[in-house]
């Protein structure tokens, strides 16, 4: 076959069609006297991506002639003015399965402009109420500003998508122009692709491959991909509960103009696939006569098509009733015979057994305690701790000779802002003794800054009294809170007095304890112990986990407490080994195996609520023989456990400890005698008094060395705490040994 250039330009260009495969390959030679040649090596890629070139209707003499019986080996042929795009050489070729593309005919250098591509506006009105959108120009348009969308012209409506595109553009709204560029290199015979939707579930096509080499759709469903770091988390309720899914309340009906698109496409396609020809395809024949295969869809909209083949009695179905179709839609993964397997690793759905309270028994355990890990909020809240957030506020420097200056200038205040709370720790006087205010003058606090401007103020000083026309208001950022402790009131009240408010005690080990928690938790630890032992015996790591609801007299008196589900109770140890497969920790299927004992009955009948009781470990209590890694850390974080009890810390990657500052004793630090505080008189200043060291650091901790450094549970930048405590006492020596992993292990 060859191919001839008509034009102005007498080159010539043969292309041989070879035929002793079923695919098209092409040679090609020369004499353009272009500086490129549109078709050296691309078709060679082409094939290597499954493309075939495109065939031009206004072609002027093509090889089309000559091999009539495969009209897509042609290549697209006319003028030289036509061809090829531009002086890029960039080339538009259908391919099979993407319908027209444009291709690089040769390397081209990252942020090259491709074109700078003028556009048609159309406003949102227009758009709508020409129902572009679900016409064919509903594929072809860019979003616009001010809800308007735009149809680009020239190769703008070419680019096909692509994940990974090649391609960037920029939309100028004034100039009514995108300008499309290469974001990376481009090698001669790819394809230039943008990125319609970074959410590709959220296109109206399936996406094929585009980008050379990149596994198309079907290699990865005959390859099954190993599973995502988090299938683990994945519940099946359908495997486990053998039900069908349920169908969502809303029906079709609410499906928006891009989903119907996608449903139209998807069912074009499947029309195309049986029939071999889409021309006479009608959706609205094809729906009423036909079913669509929900496989390649998403899962929303397969449920929404079982819906529509199961037509409520009382309404009238939204979607037209359809006969079942084979088609070559490709099957989404998770319907692929033998991929749901990826769930069996974690077994039926097991209720682990209860806890026995009945004995106090410390079991493998020796003497000591459980200590508590604090992380840096709880930290601050115990009175420990740096200085914590500062806030701006207005403050007035007043004469203090004079207390009816003072006076005056608190009684402005209180008129001013009295009923805002934020500044409630705060003193409302302040007597610096070294800025250079000196001892006849002070500052009062008036208010928040955000809460009025500069010139507001000066205003509103003004005209109060004549006694405050002269103040000019002064910007200070002082502590956000009062002070729980010596050590804060010792750092906080020379910024600004605050209000002092010790904390209530809170114990930090297991000392004080009732009979029933103590057995609560030797017998939690006890049962890790022995799961770990055992999964040692069956060639795991010897690490286990144990999650259930604390007895109802143990929970924390405090509002707002979110009662655990009861009885929901399970247990798992690290699978990793006999799984083949890195993230099967013991906390990671602790989660999953409570996830999935959420989904059977008598759980699953717990009624959502917004304070999230039924969700994951809301509120419960978990046992574990090792600190676990940052990763499961975070998966507990993420579930909402209560609280984490740990015996052995890890040094390496524990994401629970707190490094070597490791908590500090409870109420006993706190020397209230060194502290005199004036009362809450707002003309007083607060002294403290005596050693600053005293009462810190005392009461000793997990100890240094004994655990990570994240504090994971007790963050203030994280959204969720809970409790950390760690056994720190003995542990029967021959199971401590058996119990022994490499610190580089994460667990
Ligand atoms: C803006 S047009 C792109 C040019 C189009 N291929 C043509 O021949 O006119 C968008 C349409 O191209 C197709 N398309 C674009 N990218 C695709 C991809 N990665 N896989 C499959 N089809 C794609 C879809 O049919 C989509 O509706």
């Amino acid at each position: 076959m060859h191919i001839e250039q008509n034009g102005n330009n007498t080159s010539k260009t043969t292309s041989r069609r070879n035929t002793s495969t079923s695919k098209t390959i092409f040679t090609s030679t020369t004499t353009f006297d272009y500086p490129f040649d549109p078709l050296s090596n691309v078709e060679s890629q082409l094939k290597s991506c499954q493309i075939e070139p495109y065939v031009s209707t206004d072609t002027v003499e093509t090889a089309a002639a000559a091999d009539e019986d495969d009209e897509r080996a042609e290549m697209v042929n006319g003028s030289m003015e036509g061809y090829p795009l531009n002086p890029l050489g960039l080339k538009m070729i259908k391919t099979v399965d993407r319908g027209r593309g444009i291709f690089a005919t040769r390397d081209i250098v990252v942020g090259t402009v491709l074109e700078k591509s003028p556009v048609l506006v159309l406003s949102m009105k227009e758009w709508e109420e020409g129902k572009m959108n679900s016409s064919l120009l509903g594929e072809y348009a860019f979003s616009w500003n001010n809800g308007g969308m735009a149809i680009g012209l020239g190769m703008a409506s070419l680019f096909n998508h692509s994940s990974t595109p090649n391609v960037n553009y920029i939309r100028s709204f004034p100039e009514s122009t995108i300008t499309f560029s290469t974001s990376r290199p481009v090698k001669e015979g790819d394809e230039l692709c943008i990125c319609y939707n970074a959410d590709e579930s959220k296109l109206w096509f399936i996406p094929s491959s585009t980008i050379p080499n990149e596994p198309t759709y079907n290699d990865v469903q005959t390859h099954q991909p190993e599973e995502s770091a988090f299938d683990a988390l994945f519940m099946d309720d359908d495997e486990v509960l053998n039900k069908p899914r349920l169908k969502p309340k809303n029906s079709i009906v609410n499906m928006t103009q891009r989903d119907r698109r996608r449903l139209r496409f998807l069912e074009k396609q499947a029309y195309e696939n049986l029939n071999g020809d889409s021309n006479d395809f009608n959706i609205e024949k094809s729906l009423k006569s036909r079913s669509v295969d929900t496989k390649g869809l998403g899962r929303d909209e397969q449920e929404k098509i079982i819906i529509s083949e199961t037509p409520s009695e009382s309404s009238t179905p939204a979607y037209p009733e359809m006969e079942p179709i084979t088609t070559a839609l490709p099957a989404p993964l998770h319907s692929i015979p033998g991929s749901r397997t990826r769930h069996q690793h974690m077994g039926p759905v097991v209720l682990s057994p209860e806890l026995d309270l009945d004995v106090e028994d410390k079991g493998l355990l020796g003497n000591g305690v459980v200590q508590r890990v604090r992380g840096t909020t709880e930290r601050e809240e115990d009175g420990d701790g740096d200085i914590e957030d500062l806030i701006d506020i207005w403050a007035v420097e007043v004469i203090d000779n004079s207390s009816t200056h003072v006076a005056l200038a608190i009684s402005f205040s209180k008129d001013l802002c009295g009923q805002d709370i934020s500044l409630r720790h705060l003193k409302r006087v302040h007597r610096p003794q070294s800025n250079g205010i000196g001892d006849s003058k002070c500052l009062v606090a008036v208010c928040l800054v955000e809460t009025i401007s500069f010139s507001d103020l000066v205003n509103q000083l003004q005209s109060y009294s004549p006694s405050l026309a002269h103040c000019i208001p002064i910007r200070l950022s002082v502590p956000s809170t009062g002070a729980k402790s010596p050590q804060q009131l010792a750092l906080k009240a020379p910024i600004w007095p605050v209000v002092y408010s010790p904390r209530t005690p809170r114990p930090s080990d297991s000392k004080e304890w009732s009979h029933p928690r103590r057995a609560f938790i030797y017998a939690g630890l006890n049962r890790v112990l022995h799961l770990a032992r055992e999964a040692k015996r069956k060639g795991e790591l010897p690490v286990a986990v144990y999650c259930t609801a604390a007895p109802a007299q143990l929970w924390p008196v405090m509002e707002g407490f979110v009662p655990p589900t009861m009885g929901l109770r399970a247990e798992a140890i690290d699978t990793r080994i006999s799984e083949k497969h890195p993230l099967r920790h013991s906390a990671f299927n602790c989660i999953a195996q409570i996830a999935r004992l959420r989904t059977v009955p008598p759980f699953s009948n717990m009624i959502p609520t917004r304070n999230g009781a039924d969700y994951l470990l809301t509120s419960l209590t978990l046992f574990m023989t090792h600190e676990p890694c940052v990763m499961c850390s975070m998966a507990l974080l993420h579930s909402r456990v209560r609280e984490v009890y740990y015996i052995f810390g890890r040094k390496q990657g524990g994401g629970l400890g707190v490094g070597e500052d490791l908590g500090i004793s409870g109420s006993e630090d706190i020397v209230e005698s060194n502290v005199s505080v004036e009362g809450d008189d707002e003309f007083s200043s607060v002294r403290v008094e005596g050693d600053d060291d005293e009462g810190k650091g005392q009461g000793g901790g997990v100890g240094e060395g004994e655990g990570g450094k994240f504090g994971i549970g007790g963050r203030k930048d994280l959204n969720h705490r809970f409790e950390i405590w760690k056994w720190t006492g003995e542990v029967d020596e021959e199971t401590k040994k058996e119990l022994e992993i490499d610190e580089m292990i994460q667990i």
